[in-house]
């Protein structure tokens, strides 16, 4: 696995920039954030963005808007955790608890009311079983004792516990509402998650419209890797698949408890649809 800094072909810079311009690299902040949702598909959709030549990722999760001991470290330390960039080239970072942390949304519109935010999601129910299942991944890797889901998941009368963490992650509309206080519904643009798994390259398409990006991604820049399951990423020659922490097999789940997921979610789903202002095909 090569890094995709290097695949990028270097061919398609912006023309509109004198050459001595175009050289001046910087930090900079991003133009751009990939808000969530945790488990939705952040990484890929982070990768696959990075394709596009004017795009220039910081490729580890900043967390700076969520982290009081990082927002706290002030505006100089967020920029300098960004990549190099030429002037015209947009910067784009990832952090999948941004969409949930309460403070976030005000403190992104105080640095930029004009940021653009792009928000990916997928199957609340399937995001959930995703995140218990990284979750209970790193207790087992750390040694440490933890609760079969459906023990988490369930009160000991059988109904769903509306106060576990991972249930509450994935109550859409409440966090999309807090974010619809400071931003408009046209500076979010919602990315589908599962379409993304499924066909990535109509998704990017989408995403590059939004970001107001020359078409350049292509859909050979796509294939479909049986052996991962998933889509990876070609440029130049050179293939990227995401690493084993995505597209894990999810921990299970009994179907009676699924099913009252399914059922207890269908409410904020459709709180979530009238938001977005289309619909998904959830369970
Ligand atoms: N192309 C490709 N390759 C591998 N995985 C892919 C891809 N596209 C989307 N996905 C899905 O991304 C899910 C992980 O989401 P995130 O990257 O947002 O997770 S995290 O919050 O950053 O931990 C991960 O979820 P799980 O399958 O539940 O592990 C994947 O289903």
């Amino acid at each position: 696995h090569v890094c995709l800094q290097e695949l990028r072909s270097s061919s398609t810079s912006p023309t509109s920039q004198a050459p001595s311009a175009m050289n001046t690299t910087a930090q900079r902040l991003p133009g751009a954030i990939i808000i969530g949702a945790r488990k939705g598909g952040t990484r890929a959709l982070l990768e696959m963005l990075n394709l596009h030549p004017d795009v220039e990722v910081a490729k580890a999760e900043v967390h700076y808007f969520n982290l009081d001991e990082n927002y706290h470290r002030g505006q100089t330390w967020y920029r300098a955790q960004m990549p190099f960039t030429s002037l015209g080239q947009l910067t784009v970072e990832k952090t999948p608890g941004y969409f949930t942390a309460p403070l976030v949304p005000q403190r992104i519109w105080e640095m930029n009311p004009e940021v653009r935010l792009l928000l990916i999601v997928r199957d609340p129910a399937e995001r959930l079983v995703s995140d218990y299942t990284q979750v209970l991944h790193n207790r087992l890797q750390r040694h440490k004792s933890y609760q079969p889901l459906e023990e988490l998941l369930l009160l000991p009368n059988g109904h769903i516990d509306p106060s576990y963490k991972a249930l509450q992650r994935s109550l859409y509309h409440l966090h999309l509402q807090r974010w619809l206080s400071f931003f408009p519904r046209q500076q979010i643009h919602v990315v589908d998650g599962e379409a993304l798994i499924r066909d990535p390259f109509p998704e990017l398409q989408k995403a590059e419209r939004f970001l107001d990006l020359p078409s350049h991604i292509e859909a050979s820049n796509f294939y479909f890797n049986s052996t991962k399951g998933f889509y990876c990423l070609l440029s130049a020659g050179h293939d990227k698949c995401l690493d084993e922490s995505k597209g894990r097999p999810h921990a299970p789940l009994s179907r009676q408890a699924f099913h009252k997921l399914c059922h207890f979610l269908r409410e904020p789903n459709q709180r979530f649809f009238k938001l977005v202002g289309h619909t998904f095909p959830w369970c």
